[in-house]
């Protein structure tokens, strides 16, 4: 049976990587369900775990110790109903906007759709990042936000159950960090998405996320705290600045880092 309160269940999960100088303990006891159509951010200093857990969850690498399951399957390795968008959007140079989301369209829907219908989605996942006119630009031809865009229209059109996103805005500057956001409030209400997404910045998990976890500082890095975002969607980031709710969950997430899990390391804030 399926319970939509239990999308992504992770269950007492623990990281080891092995060392020059032995076994790192990157991440120990991590239990955490995520709902479907769920936004939740994962916070914590530089160096914590934050992309260790979301590469769990990806299925890039397997924990030493612990489940993860999503819709109730155990996650085994990568697959198509969980696309990851990265930092550096890693697109491949020589082919252009449209080839590149057209690859990963025809990963996925090849063996049941036709080259028109493959079009069809690799044309709206386009015009949904609001890329149609940069079509037949390759990556060297546009701008930074817009190849983070290729990344995430690439992703949209595998029509993921959950979309994974590592820093996606993070090599940005700020008026195109801001925009894309918007633009991602935007999709995902629109589609529905289940979302876990890796940031460093706490005025982004607060404006995106139903949910924030924190994670406490490394080694045997763990959930610290969770807190829900109780703030109305669609969410305006201007009438934002002054919502009551808005400035608690910010303080919140400000107090956790910057007092309980104080670190030399910066967060931006
Ligand atoms: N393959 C690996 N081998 C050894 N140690 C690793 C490996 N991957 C990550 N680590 C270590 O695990 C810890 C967590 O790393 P991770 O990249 O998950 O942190 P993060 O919170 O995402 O950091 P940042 O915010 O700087 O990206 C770090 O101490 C890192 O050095």
């Amino acid at each position: 049976m399926n319970d939509d309160s239990k999308y992504i269940e992770i269950h007492n999960v623990e990281q080891r990587f092995k060392t020059a100088k032995g076994s790192f303990l990157a991440l120990q006891g991590v239990n955490l369900n995520v709902a479907k159509g769920e936004f939740v951010t994962l916070i914590g200093h530089s160096g914590c775990g934050k992309s260790t857990l979301l590469n769990l969850i990806a299925g890039l690498t397997t924990p030493t110790q612990g489940v993860l399951l999503c819709a109730n399957r155990e996650i085994k390795g990568p697959g198509p109903e969980r696309a990851v968008v990265f930092q550096n959007h890693s697109l491949l140079p020589w082919l252009t906007c449209f080839e590149n989301v057209y690859l990963a369209v025809e990963r996925v829907f090849a063996a049941t759709e036709g080259k028109a219908q493959l079009r069809a989605r690799t044309d709206a996942a386009l015009a949904m990042v609001g890329l149609s006119a940069a079509a037949q630009k390759r990556p060297g031809e546009i701008s930074g936000g817009m190849k983070q865009r290729v990344g995430i229209a690439r992703a949209l059109s595998m029509e993921p159950k959950v979309l994974l996103m590592d820093e996606p805005f993070g090599a940005l500057d700020a008026l195109t960090r801001a925009k894309l956001q918007d633009e991602l409030l935007a999709i995902v209400q629109k589609t529905q998405s289940t979302v876990v997404m890796v940031t460093h910045d706490v005025d982004e998990a607060v404006l995106l996320s139903d949910r924030i976890v924190m994670l406490t500082n490394g080694p045997a890095a763990t959930i610290g705290e969770v807190l829900k975002v109780d703030i109305a969607r669609p969410r305006n980031r201007v009438e934002l600045a002054e919502d009551p709710a808005y400035v608690h969950a910010r303080k919140a997430v400000i107090d956790f880092l910057y007092t309980r899990q104080a670190h030399v390391e910066k967060v931006a804030a």
